[in-house]
């Protein structure tokens, strides 16, 4: 069965759940979180927004796309925080989950268990098309999974890589158009 989010938003709101947005650089992940985050808020829902602490990139604690869309989140050190900063709460939003440690993903279990809808945005690989921290993990347990893309800046096709366009081979490096292009298979291999 193929799920939209008309069947997300239609299930029974006592059961939690994981959905992951993931894809390149540039193909909307914090936009579409925002969306989903803002409809939670539109129906009062109490949604907890969180990112990790080392995400300075736009703001230390505004979640902010690259077009400037922005809402307020918790910047945090460790996955275990999102866990004791969630009482109460029936959604929990986290960006640039790339960066978290490997328990978000028991978090994230723990957290729908207790009936919380839990929307995990990240890259799904690094700038070397390998997997990139426990989003690969959390993709493999969630209900849904979202997989957004780019447009390639070399030919125009749709993009699910994120080209690094500097020497820097470290796997954390934050930046935006300044050290990354969004390109499709064919321009990020070369082929
Ligand atoms: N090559 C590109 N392809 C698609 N969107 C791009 C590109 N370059 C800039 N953008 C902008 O980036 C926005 C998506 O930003 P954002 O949601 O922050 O993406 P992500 O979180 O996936 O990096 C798009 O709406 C668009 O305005
Ligand atoms: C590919 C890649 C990216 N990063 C960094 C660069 C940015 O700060 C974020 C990704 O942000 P976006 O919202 O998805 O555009 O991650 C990195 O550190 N290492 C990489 O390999
Ligand atoms: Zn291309």
């Amino acid at each position: 069965m193929l799920f939209s989010e008309q069947n997300f938003a239609q299930r029974n709101p006592n059961f939690g759940a994981i959905e992951v947005i993931c894809g390149s650089m540039f193909s909307g992940k914090t936009e579409e979180l925002i969306r989903r985050l803002r409809r939670a808020q539109f129906a009062k829902l109490k949604v907890e927004i969180f990112k990790p602490a080392i995400d300075k990139r736009y703001d230390d604690s505004l979640v902010v796309s690259h077009d400037r869309s922005s809402i307020p989140s918790t910047p945090v050190d460790h996955s275990s925080a999102i866990l004791l900063l969630s009482n109460d709460t029936k959604v929990v939003g986290i960006d640039e989950a790339q960066f978290f440690d490997e328990d978000l993903a028991d978090v994230c279990v723990k957290l729908a268990n207790k009936g919380i809808r839990v929307i995990v945005a990240g890259l799904d690989m690094d700038f070397e098309a390998k997997p990139f921290g426990p989003i690969p993990q959390i993709m493999a347990i969630a209900e849904h999974v979202t997989k957004v893309h780019a447009v390639c800046v070399q030919c125009g096709a749709q993009a699910n890589y994120s080209y690094r366009i500097n020497e820097d081979k470290k796997q954390v490096l934050l930046g935006e158009k300044d050290s990354y292009e969004p390109r499709c298979r064919i321009c990020y291999y070369n082929l």
